[in-house]
């Protein structure tokens, strides 16, 4: 029903150069896991060799004891759903769902059960008679959601599902298959070029660069530790801000940072909500750019003078507390030392 997967040391290349450089993970049994990443750093790539659609260069990959790694696709028990809807037009609701029990061969019996059940679970029950064609987006995905998890495959894998539906739409269905997924148990991979929708859905979310595992770690985790830049640039709205040394220690402004061992520099990561207002005189010195209202926060975009020239800041607050602040205002920020993540230079 549902199975670990095991992946060692894959490979890829394309035409020399290089896709995958050496994936390493384990997925638990029942585990959703995110594939997170700019474009081409191999999420793709990689997903499509868990499928069995693509071959890899090297390394092995194992469901449960199982070595797959030359496994034909309609071998490994996968259930797949893409950013294309892959519907078929011709067939309703219902005719798409029950499509791969029939391949199977199931029992006509077995067959409308089943059907029945992942309608309603995918909130289908009032549409089954319905063609693609007379399906809104969301709708659509849903189908293709129930149909991959018709044959209840050991490994569902999701490329970006979600990523052609707007954006009501998609916060919902994202909840949705979430909750589906944690019904069902079954282990899960989803691409996805979105962090907010990475960290939402997922268990453990994989940062992918240049065809390598950045970092791997839960949502909170990613968020609150960042392991590297790389993975403090990606998650979250950061500002970099760089120390350098100054009559003994390492500041900018009235920031002061006294590291751990000696050195020339160092790299200040500090998430856009943990950047204060405070009083003049205090922190650093910056003029407000703009003011963006988003509701129930507001983000006010910095310009501060640095020795290393201007500096840009993002701040955001609860608008409440920044409601008196208008473009072109004077204001000093500051931060906790305990919510900076300092990289070496
Ligand atoms: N069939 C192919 N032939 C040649 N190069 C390929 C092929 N498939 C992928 N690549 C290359 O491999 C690298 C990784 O591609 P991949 O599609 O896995 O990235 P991705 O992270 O999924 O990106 P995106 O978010 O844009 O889909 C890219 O440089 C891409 O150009």
């Amino acid at each position: 029903m549902s199975t670990p997967i095991s992946i060692q040391g894959i490979t890829k290349s394309f035409n020399d150069k290089p896709a995958l450089r050496g994936i390493d993970l384990e997925i638990a049994q029942g585990e959703m896991i995110a594939l997170l990443g700019s474009s081409g750093c191999g999420k793709t790539t990689l997903l499509r060799i868990i499928a069995g659609l693509g071959t890899p260069d090297g390394g092995r990959l194992l469901f449960g004891s199982k070595d797959v790694t030359a496994l034909p696709v309609q071998q490994r028990r996968i259930g797949m759903v893409f950013q294309g809807y892959s519907l078929f037009p011709n067939m309703s609701v219902r005719e798409n769902i029950a499509f791969p029990l029939k391949v199977a061969k199931t029992p006509a019996a077995a067959i409308r059960h089943r059907v029945e059940e992942l309608l309603v679970m995918t909130g289908l029950t009032e549409r089954a008679d319905f063609h693609p064609n007379q399906l809104s987006g969301g709708q659509q995905q849903r189908t293709a959601l129930a149909r991959a998890l018709a044959p209840k495959p050991d490994v569902l894998l999701l490329d970006e599902p979600l990523s052609a539906l707007d954006a009501q739409v998609r916060t919902h269905l994202r909840d949705e298959i979430a909750r589906i997924q944690r019904n069902v148990g079954t282990t899960a991979i989803l691409v996805t070029h979105d962090q907010a929708e990475a960290l939402a859905i997922a268990d453990r979310v994989v940062i992918m660069q240049a065809g390598r595992i950045e970092q791997a770690a839960s949502p909170e985790e990613l968020y609150d530790s960042p392991a590297t830049e790389f993975s403090a640039s990606f998650i979250g709205t950061r500002n970099r801000i760089e120390l350098r040394p100054e009559a003994g220690a390492l500041r900018l402004g009235n920031f002061f940072y006294r590291p751990a061992q000696d050195s020339t520099a160092v790299t200040l990561w500090v998430r856009s909500e943990d950047l204060r207002v405070c009083a003049p005189g205090e922190g650093l010195e910056a003029r407000i750019e703009t003011r963006l209202y988003q509701g129930p926060v507001t983000r006010l975009n910095l310009i501060a003078e640095s020795p290393a020239g201007d500096l840009r800041l993002r701040l955001d607050g609860a608008s409440r507390d920044l409601r008196d602040l208008r473009a072109g205002d004077r204001i000093n920020v500051n931060f906790r030392p305990e919510d900076a993540h300092v990289f070496s230079a």
